[in-house]
C-alpha cells in the first residue's frame, strides 16, 4: 500500500466553512489516513512520495453530476439552438453516425480536459457505455456511468433496456470501485410511460439509482401536460420512478408542487447553470431547492451545450446567477457553492458519504491549485470565497483519484494527450465529411 504526504498547502476540508491555512495530507492506499493543521512535525521515512505543497491549495476533487462525456466531439457544432431543435437537427443526427470507438475517444478528450481542470468523478450518460468505461478504468478516473435508454420506438427501447441491465452487471464496482452505475431513461419526452414503468422496475430489481432529465425547458412541461395532464415531476412519482434513488438534472421548469414530490421522495438534482443559459432554457430554482433542503450537485452538461467541462465556471456561475436572479447578495455563498461542486455532489450521486471531503478516512481523491497568482492574493481573507469567485480550472497542477496521482504539474499521466487530439480529428473528419 503505497503511502504519500502532502505538506505545506492550504488545506480546505470542505467540512465546515474554515480551513487551514497551513496543512498536511497523508495518502495511504486509496484513502486519506490523516489530515491535519500545521506544518507536517512528523518523519518523511516510511512515505513513498513527499510532495511540498508550499504555494499550493489542497481540496477535495470536484464532483460532475451531470453531463455526456463523448459529446466532446460536438462541442462547437451545434451552437446558439434551442434545445428540441439543437438534439433533432444536430445532436442527434451525428450521434446515430458514432461507433464505439468514436464515444472511447470522445470519453477520452473529456476526461483529459475534466482531469486538467480539477474534476476527480463525472456523471455519464450515453451510447457504448462500455467504451466510456474502459476510458474510466485507463485514466484513473471515478465516474458514475449509465447506457442511455430511450422507448420511442418498442423494438430498439427493449434493446437499450438490455444493454442497460448488461452494462450494469459488468460494470458496477469495477476499475477498483472507481466505476458506479446507474440507470439513465433519457426523459419524459424520449420514454413512452410504459417504458418509464420499466425503467423503475429495472432500477429496483438491480438496485441501482436512476439518473433523468426533467423539465429542462418549457415547452417539455407543456407537451407533458398535454399528453398526460401533469408536469414531469407528478408523472415520474405516478410510474415509481422515484421510488428509487433519482437524480434529475436540471429541473428547471419547477412548481412549487413539484418541489414538494421532489423533497418527499428526496430525489438529488444535478443543477447545470452554464447549459441551462446556453441553451436558452432558463435558471433552476437552486435557492428554492437548497431552503427545501434537497441536495443540490453541479453539472456542466455535455460539451455541446456548455461548452466546456469546467467545474470551476460552473462553481463561480451558481455563487453568481442566484444572487442575481434573486436580487440578494447571500443566496448561494460561496461555501455552499464550493460543497455543490464536492460533498453535495458526491451525495447527489449516492456515492459514499466522505468523497467530495478530506478527512481520515475518505477516498483519496485530492486536488492541489497553484496559489501563487494575482487572484488569489490577499490571502489573509477567505481562500474559500476565492474558490468560488476568483480561482478557475488553470489553476489546478495536481490531481489524485483513489490515492493514485493522475495530473502531475497539469501533465496527465495516464493519457496520451497528443493522441487523443489526433484521434478526435481524425474522427471528426469522418463524422462531419460533407
Ligand atoms: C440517450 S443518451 C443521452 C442523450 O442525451 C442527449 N442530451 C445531451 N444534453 C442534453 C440535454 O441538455 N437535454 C436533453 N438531452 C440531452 C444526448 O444528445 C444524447 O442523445
Ligand atoms: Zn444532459
Amino acid at each position: 500500500m503505497g503511502r504519500t504526504l502532502i505538506h505545506g498547502a492550504v488545506v480546505v476540508p470542505v467540512l465546515d466553512d474554515s480551513y487551514h491555512k497551513e496543512g498536511y495530507l497523508i495518502i495511504e492506499g486509496t484513502r486519506i489516513a490523516e489530515v491535519g493543521a500545521g506544518t507536517y512535525a512528523g518523519s518523511t521515512d516510511g512515505f513513498d512520495t513527499v510532495i511540498d505543497a508550499k504555494g499550493k491549495l489542497a481540496m477535495p476533487g470536484l464532483i460532475n453530476t451531470h453531463g455526456h462525456a463523448s459529446m466532446t466531439l460536438l462541442r462547437g457544432y451545434a451552437d446558439d439552438l434551442p434545445l428540441q431543435q439543437w438534439l433533432e437537427e444536430r445532436c442527434w443526427p451525428i450521434e446515430a453516425k458514432m461507433t464505439d470507438e468514436d464515444i472511447y475517444w470522445g470519453a477520452q478528450l473529456a476526461i483529459l480536459e475534466m482531469l486538467k481542470g480539477g474534476t476527480t468523478t463525472f456523471t455519464d450518460m450515453f451510447y457504448f457505455m462500455d467504451r466510456v468505461a474502459q476510458a474510466v478504468e485507463e485514466s484513473g478516473i471515478r465516474a458514475v456511468l449509465s447506457r442511455g435508454m430511450v422507448g420511442f420506438d418498442p423494438e430498439n427501447g427493449q434493446k437499450l433496456k438490455e444493454q442497460a441491465v448488461q452494462f450494469v452487471q459488468d460494470w458496477h464496482g469495477k476499475a477498483d470501485g472507481r466505476v458506479n452505475v446507474m440507470f439513465g431513461p433519457h426523459a419524459e419526452y424520449t420514454c413512452p410511460k410504459h417504458y418509464l414503468v420499466q425503467a423503475a422496475q429495472v432500477a429496483t430489481e438491480y438496485k441501482r439509482p436512476i439518473q433523468i432529465h426533467l423539465s429542462e425547458t418549457v415547452k417539455e412541461v407543456q407537451d407533458c401536460i398535454e399528453r398526460y395532464g401533469k408536469t414531469p415531476v407528478a408523472l415520474f412519482e405516478e410510474v415509481g420512478l422515484f421510488n428509487n434513488p433519482t437524480i434529475v438534472a436540471h429541473a428547471v421548469h419547477v412548481t412549487d408542487e413539484d418541489i414538494a414530490i421532489l423533497k418527499k421522495y428526496d430525489v438529488r438534482i444535478a443543477h447545470n447553470p452554464d447549459s441551462n443559459l446556453k441553451l436558452g432554457s432558463g435558471v433552476a430554482p437552486a435557492l428554492k431547492f437548497l431552503e427545501a433542503g434537497l441536495t443540490v450537485g453541479l453539472g456542466t452538461d455535455g460539451a455541446a451545450s456548455n461548452n466546456n467541462l469546467d467545474m470551476f465556471e460552473e462553481l463561480r456561475m451558481a455563487a453568481m446567477l442566484h444572487k442575481g436572479v434573486n436580487i440578494d447578495p447571500v443566496a448561494i455563498n460561496a461555501f455552499t457553492a464550493v460543497q455543490m461542486a464536492t460533498n453535495n455532489g458526491a451525495k447527489a450521486l449516492f456515492l459514499e458519504d466522505t468523497l467530495g471531503t478530506l478527512q481520515a478516512g475518505a477516498l483519496a481523491d485530492i486536488i492541489l491549485l497553484d496559489i501563487e497568482q494575482p487572484h488569489f492574493y490577499p490571502k489573509r481573507h477567505n481562500m474559500i470565497a476565492h474558490l468560488a469567485y476568483s480561482s478557475n480550472s488553470h489553476d489546478v497542477t495536481d490531481v489524485f483519484v483513489n490515492g493514485k496521482q493522475l495530473v502531475k504539474d497539469r501533465q496527465v499521466l495516464t493519457m496520451d494527450e497528443k493522441r487523443v487530439y489526433a484521434e478526435i480529428e481524425s474522427i471528426c473528419e469522418r463524422l462531419y465529411a460533407e
